[in-house]
């Protein structure tokens, strides 16, 4: 927890100052008792008006003072742990931003948004308190037995027994919850995780009639956190009754006391009443200081969370170099490249190689789960090869700086990604430069164009959330104009032209092959009539390249391809 606050740098001011006025109103809270003892013992008892009025009024004074510092302390309390979560958040966004896709998909998205919202609340308010109340409660607690033994040494006693008893209820009791606060963390998570596949998959669930199902696992979740969350609630709810009684003992054990010492004259009666206020004020105190364990126990937990984050080691390193100068040598080519997703997995691709040339078409196709999609992640350094190696412009990936590298490869995912703003803003992610006459001629490539005119705001239609407001084709045909803008050395398509019709998807492809020229285009796609004018196609099979050529070669010589093509005449005669 300690590394992470480094991140209060900004607000060093904040940090040392609320402290101090906090310790400053909790002098002025332990001298209180004492004037209001003297203020009965040597005013009213003795009649003595003025001496009333001027210990009053020096109580009125403290008290506003105390105040005053209490309400600095709280405005600085949260200035720092407001801007200690801003911080903290946007370095952690920036973390995750240099995660490469190994480490995304081991976190999963789910628990990397508790950590950013959740844990980080947590580790603010863990800063407030420590602001707040890590100076003042001690110090309060310990305060107000020196303030019993300086009123009277024996009545102190009554603090010196309550005080092991009520320690020991407070340990047990956090004994018991600070693992079970753990537990709830975990579930929180885990609920999460359900709301978010439930909210982002809500369409499918509709169409698979999963509505019973997905409520259940829902309320199930549910149920699991307000179990555990009702656990720790029904231990930590012991806490003030057991708290209470201790309190009311010892009060009466005070009364007992002080009242034979009030006879015999030993004590006053303001005196009495000081020690009673002490005690309150020590018990109070503690029971602060075990909520404050609590906080920082749960908080500890979610630095832990945060850290693990930060101190994630990232798969791939980026050379950082400056831009490579092209080579003449192949434009793509792979050299007997392996790939596993991790150690314990199987290869998902195995010894491919191939090359590629300027302006050249690749196609690659095979059955599901072949390895089409991975073979592609390759290119941009999404992955890195376990053997082998991927070479772009003649030098290999590895050598590029990343920025470099993936500013020369357009990427159009299976998944066709928009963002909230308007078509420019999303086409202008691509060349950030780009003129209004560059987006036309993006989608006019894409065959965007004709239904992009036909909106009234045109280029600036709004585009709502995952560009709900779209089509399938038309947001697939988006997100390619979105990759084409800046003209990319590759351009490469995962299964972007499925939800387009055979038309459409011939007119683009004839449509990119003629308006980008010096770009090798790379066509992932299960339709062979999608591939099949390209220069060369490979073939996958479980990860192995089991075919590559021109449609008629492979037509002779790949029995894999001859089966996809054999199967795909048959459903369009059936
Ligand atoms: N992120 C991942 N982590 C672990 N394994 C993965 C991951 N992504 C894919 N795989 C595995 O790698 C293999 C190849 O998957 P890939 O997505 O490349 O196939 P594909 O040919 O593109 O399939 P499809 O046509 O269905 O999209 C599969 O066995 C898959 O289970």
């Amino acid at each position: 927890m300690v590394s992470l606050l480094k991140y209060t740098k900004k607000y060093r001011k904040e940090v040392i100052l609320g402290p101090i006025f906090k310790f400053l109103e909790a002098v002025f809270e332990l001298l209180l008792p004492i004037y209001m003892a003297r203020l009965i013992d040597n005013g009213i008892a003795k009649n003595d008006p003025n001496y009333v009025i001027k210990t009053a009024a020096t109580m009125i004074i403290m008290s506003v003072i105390g105040l005053i510092c209490v309400m600095i302390c709280q405005y600085y309390a949260s200035i720092a742990s407001q801007g200690f979560g801003t911080e903290l958040r946007n370095q952690l966004m920036k973390k995750i931003n240099t995660l490469s896709h190994k480490e995304l998909n081991d976190f999963g998205t789910a628990t990397l948004i508790t950590r950013m919202t959740s844990d980080i609340n947590q580790l603010q308010l863990a800063l407030a308190m420590l602001i707040r109340l890590v100076i003042r409660a001690p110090f309060l607690s310990i305060g107000s037995v020196v303030m019993a033994f300086y009123i009277n040494p024996k009545m102190a006693l009554v603090f010196v027994f309550s005080l092991p008893v009520f320690c020991l209820i407070l340990f047990f009791m956090m004994k018991k919850t600070v693992p079970l606060y753990k537990k709830v963390q975990e579930k929180l998570d885990h609920l999460n995780q359900v709301i978010q596949e439930n909210l982002s998959g809500v369409r499918v669930i509709r169409a698979f009639a999963q509505k019973d199902k997905e409520r259940h696992k829902m309320a199930d979740t549910s149920d699991d956190l307000a179990k555990a969350y009702t656990r720790v609630a029904n231990i930590s709810a012991l806490l003030n009754p057991a708290t209470t009684f201790i309190m009311n003992v010892s009060i009466v054990a005070l009364l007992y006391f002080g009242g034979i010492n009030v006879n015999t004259g030993a004590m006053g009666q303001g005196e009495v009443l000081a020690l009673i206020n002490y005690l309150i004020q020590m018990l109070l105190a503690l029971i602060v200081v075990s909520n404050l364990v609590v906080i920082f126990t749960r908080a500890s937990a979610s630095a832990g969370r945060v850290n693990e984050v930060f101190h994630t080691n990232v798969s791939i390193h980026d050379q950082g170099q400056l831009a490579l100068a092209p080579s003449s040598l192949n434009r793509l080519n792979f050299q007997d490249v392996s790939f596993r997703y991790s150690d314990k997995s199987g290869l998902a691709l195995e010894n491919i190689s191939f090359s590629l040339e300027k302006g050249e078409m690749l196609g690659i196709i095979g059955p599901t789960g072949s390895g089409k999609s991975t073979l592609t992640q390759l290119i941009p350094r999404f992955y890195d090869v376990s053997t082998g190696s991927v070479n772009v412009l003649g030098h290999n990936v590895k050598n590029y700086g990343l920025d470099d590298l993936r500013n020369k490869i357009g990427v159009v995912p299976q998944t066709s990604v928009l963002f909230t703003g308007t078509i420019r803003d999303n086409l202008q992610w691509g060349k950030p430069d780009a003129t209004d006459e560059d987006c036309w001629q993006a989608l006019r490539t894409s065959q965007s164009y004709e239904f992009v005119k036909d909106l009234t705001e045109q280029l600036d239609t709004p585009v709502m959330e995952s560009g709900k407001n779209f089509s399938g084709g038309q947001r697939q045909r988006l997100t390619i104009a979105r990759a084409l803008i800046k003209k990319p050395a590759f351009l490469i398509l995962d299964d972007s032209l499925s939800a387009l019709d055979y038309q459409t998807d011939l007119e683009l492809r004839q449509a990119l092959q003629r308006d980008l020229t010096d770009t090798s285009l790379i066509i992932v796609s299960q339709r062979v009539s999608s591939v099949q004018q390209a220069a060369k196609i490979l073939v996958l099979e479980d990860g192995k390249q089991v075919g590559l050529g021109t449609h008629d070669h492979l037509m002779a010589h790949s029995d894999v391809y001859q089966e996809i093509v054999a199967s795909q005449q048959e459903k369009e005669e059936a």
